[in-house]
């Protein structure tokens, strides 16, 4: 036995306040700046790597078995392939290893690469972890070097260029381009997806930088989804007669993404057709409102997240993904906060008093995570289904 042998380092991830970990570089060659923050899903690193939410972030898994159950061309979120929008950096504790599942139709290392992502491993993600908590999330930088001579002085300079999400609108680089129509459904058993025959509602989304579950999870409930670019005016988004409006999720700060958007979510909540929104939906929707959104400390990121409903009394495990939040001292009169994370008592979801317009912080369409809040694309569609006249549906969960 000669022991165990360390390997020379070939990627290199340096953080703002100069902390340097040496590691392994895996995925895409080359370097890449962003926010570090840490997700602490067990499951689903596909999808967490392909949310377009995460554009201008590296993510750092807790679990440290990243990869082990390969990749696949069917877990993606991102639904513009075009701008292979998502994660700019990945960064693991453990080496991707051989895949094993059925599933499988590559190793995560490959498909870093193919989507264009640049990963380091074998970093103490625990300590680094820890450090995003006492300090919060840092700029850093990932740089790969073949040879292990690193060039710190220019990996230096691309962390000081990198401006930091605070007022970046990131949705304008993860946006549709052309206004599409969605009609697939979610993934059942053996059958894979399905797609909606007969659509009964029509709900245009604006995309910020939505995940394509969420667009299953709206044609589940009967809806054919027109998805419009970020900037459409509301005029555009009425000019589809749609039955419901939802507002996406989507990278960047909502301060700097309402300078556009709050104005047109303003003239769509005076039409009173239902408005639903997911996080930076949720966010737009309460700048819209009047409420103000500020940047987190180290945020959420993660599928285990406690809900409560204050309107019910009842808990929700749920996933979730942000690092601003809407603060909740500056919800208006007729404004109701409706749920608030048991973690830290942060706001997440409000609805206007007497109006069908509400919004979550978390994410009920999961992917990945728990279904505890799939009731809330029911609400959704209720809400619709009243304006037509039709009878509601039971608010119901997914098991
Ligand atoms: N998942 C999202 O929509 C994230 C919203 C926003 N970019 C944040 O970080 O808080």
């Amino acid at each position: 036995m000669t022991g165990w042998q360390k390997k020379p380092a070939t990627a290199l991830l340096i953080l703002a306040d100069g902390t340097r970990l040496e590691g392994h570089g895996i995925g895409a060659e080359g370097h890449a700046a962003g926010e570090v923050c840490f997700n602490t899903a067990m499951t689903g690193y596909q999808e967490v790597l392909t949310d377009p939410s995460y554009a201008g972030q590296i993510v750092t898994f807790t679990f440290p078995h990243i990869g082990n159950v390969g990749a696949n061309d069917e877990d993606i979120e991102t639904v513009n392939m075009a701008a292979l929008s998502g994660v700019r950096g990945v960064v693991l504790k453990a080496d991707i290893t051989n895949p094993s599942n059925y599933r499988a139709a590559e190793k995560l290392d490959a498909w870093l690469k193919k989507r264009n992502i640049i990963g380091i491993t074998g970093i103490d993600t625990r300590a680094l972890t820890a450090q995003i908590r006492e300090h919060g999330m840092p700029n850093g930088v990932i740089a790969h070097a073949e040879d292990g001579y690193f060039h710190d002085a220019s990996i230096m300079a691309e962390l000081k260029a990198f401006p930091g999400l605070e007022g970046l609108d990131l949705a304008k680089e993860v946006t549709t381009a052309q206004t599409y129509h969605w009609d697939q459904t979610g993934w059942k058993w053996g059958e894979g997806y399905g797609t909606l025959d007969k659509p009964e509602f029509h709900i245009v989304a604006i995309d910020y930088g939505a995940k394509r579950n969420i667009l299953r999870c709206l044609a589940d409930q009967g809806a054919k989804v027109t998805v419009v670019p970020a900037t459409a005016t509301a005029a555009d988004v009425l000019s589809h007669n749609p039955d419901g409006i939802f507002l996406s999720n989507g990278p960047g700060d909502p301060a700097a993404t309402g300078k556009y958007a709050v104005p047109t979510i303003q003239k769509l909540m005076e039409t009173g057709k239902p408005v639903f929104g997911i996080c930076l939906g949720h966010q737009l929707l309460g700048r819209a409102l009047g409420a103000t959104t500020s940047k987190m400390h180290q945020g959420h990121h993660g599928a285990n997240h406690p809900v409560k409903d204050l309107t019910t009394g009842k808990v929700e495990i749920t996933s979730m993904n942000h690092g601003f939040a809407v603060d909740k001292a500056s919800l208006p009169a007729g404004v109701t906060e409706t749920h608030i994370s048991l973690f830290d008592g942060s706001n997440a979801g409000l609805s206007v008093d007497g109006k069908p317009i509400f919004s979550v912080q978390y994410h009920p369409e999961a992917s990945p995570g728990p279904r505890d809040s799939h009731y809330l694309f029911t609400r959704f569609i209720n809400h619709v289904r009243a304006q037509k006249g039709l009878e509601t549906k039971p608010e119901f969960t997914k098991a």
